[in-house]
């Protein structure tokens, strides 16, 4: 076999495709999407001159005189304190004009409608836009949006994104051996790749869009390629040489690239990256379950990244701690559990078992010949970031018109009465 070598083939997978086009999503649809423009701050943040403290607001010097009370979600601006004025005020609310600070509870104190107190100018009055003015960039194009980013996208006065639309993939999972329920039979395995791979792809910034489940059969595989409804398809099993073994001829069969025939590394070498000749492409992962996990996070992972519009991560490193025999021509990648700065091997990892990996927070990246130096890390997906999104994803195109416009939600604020 043909085989590229583990970094080569992963800058292969990466530089295969292009971020696919932006589209416009309400927020709670965006987390695991890519921003296709960078996020800007629609409003300044605080949107205006508000008091950090509860306690009262106080123009000039003491003793001050009150004279209102001012709290969060009041109505209008409140009005301008002349020199020996005080308001009571909550944290939040809008601070008056000409006061110069506001004076916590626990530093006041209180006769009457008399207010005496020390105060620092400026002090406990958060300004108008001093977190981030009106029309800052504060992330660049290609974060993936996590639940903070939308937190921060919702404070700067954002109800929609602008994201990459993820990526359709679409599964073949191949084997007559293969079983979905129960303990298999002599001579029969339990399917482990198809119900770990919508996770995978989940993980990676994409979008499961449909599984099918065929035989040995090369014209049931040629079919299964040919059909249209996703950028990605994943083939698991009939990567190798065997008489069942199709998918390198389906590929011929229908005018394919393959620029990856193979990766040495261990396990996994059998896996293959090709692209049709309509643009699609197509990942081969092994048919043993570890060795398909390593596959898709060399290849599926960095060409799904891409089309998602993802940065590119920083690579991560460690320093194994624990015996790790190195191959002498192919990259290994060894399950591993992360301690502090180290990576503890937790073993295991025979092609045909998940065990190890499962027990793993990463997958080491063991270099033919390595001899005890740091190696890259591959982080595991974590549960949270392989769920489905939230909400649907509107596929409207972005600027598509008014007509198509999210509807507002009322910003209102219902009261609820609580107690007695
Ligand atoms: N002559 C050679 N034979 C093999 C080579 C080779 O280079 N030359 N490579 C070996 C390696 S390494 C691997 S990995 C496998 C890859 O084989 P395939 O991708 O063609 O997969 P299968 O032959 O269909 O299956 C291999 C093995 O995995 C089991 N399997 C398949 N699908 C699943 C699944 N969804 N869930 C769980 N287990 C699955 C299958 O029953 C086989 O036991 O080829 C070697 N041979
Ligand atoms: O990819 Mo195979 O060992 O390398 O299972």
């Amino acid at each position: 076999m043909n085989s590229t070598g583990w970094h080569q083939a992963r800058r292969y997978a990466r530089q295969a495709g292009s971020p696919l086009p932006r589209v416009d999503v309400p927020l709670a649809g965006a987390v695991g999407a890519a921003l296709a423009q960078p996020l800007v701050a629609l409003s300044p943040l605080p949107a205006y001159d508000c008091a950090a403290m509860d306690g009262y607001a106080v123009a000039g010097t003491g003793p001050w005189r009150m004279v209102g009370r001012i709290l969060a979600g009041d109505p209008g601006t409140p009005a301008e304190l002349a020199p020996g004025d005080a308001v009571e005020i909550g944290t939040g609310a809008m601070v008056p004009a000409g006061a110069d600070a506001v004076l916590p509870y626990e530093r006041a104190t209180r006769t009457g409608r008399t207010v005496s107190g020390e105060i620092e100018p400026g002090r406990h009055v958060r300004r108008r836009g001093e977190d981030c003015p009106a029309g800052q960039q504060v992330l660049p194009a290609g974060t993936v949006v996590n639940p903070v980013v939308l937190g921060l996208a919702a404070s700067l006065g954002h109800d929609t994104l602008t994201v990459h639309r993820r990526p359709r993939v679409g599964m073949v999972v191949t084997g007559a051996e293969l079983r979905t329920v129960g303990i298999p039979a002599a001579g029969q395995v339990r399917d482990a790749i198809g119900p770990m791979l919508p996770g995978l792809i989940r993980d990676a910034g994409a979008e499961p869009a449909w599984s099918t489940r065929i035989a040995d059969d090369a014209s049931a595989l040629v079919a299964a390629l040919l059909r249209a409804d996703a950028e990605v398809l994943v083939v698991c099993g009939a990567t190798s040489a065997g008489a069942a073994d199709h998918l390198r001829r389906a590929l011929d069969t229908l005018g394919a690239e393959v620029p990856v025939r193979g990766v040495a590394c261990r396990p996994g070498h059998p896996q293959l990256l090709a692209s049709l000749p309509d643009g699609r492409f197509v990942v081969g992962l092994p048919g043993n379950p570890y060795a398909a996990l390593v596959a898709a996070l060399t290849l599926l992972f960095p060409l799904l990244g891409r089309l998602a519009g993802r940065t590119e991560p920083a690579a991560l490193t460690a320093t194994l701690a624990g015996p790790v025999t190195p191959h002498d021509r192919d990259t290994r990648l060894v399950p591993v559990a992360r301690v502090g700065s180290a990576a503890l091997p937790v073993g295991h990892d025979r092609p045909g078992s998940l065990w190890g990996a499962a027990a793993a927070d990463a997958l080491a990246v063991v270099p033919p010949g390595w001899a005890g130096a740091e190696v890259e890390l591959l982080p595991l997906p974590a549960a949270e970031t392989a769920l489905p999104p939230p909400a649907p994803v509107s596929r409207r195109p972005a600027g598509a018109g008014a007509a198509t416009e999210p509807a507002r939600q009322s910003d209102q604020v219902t009261s609820v009465s609580v107690g007695p």
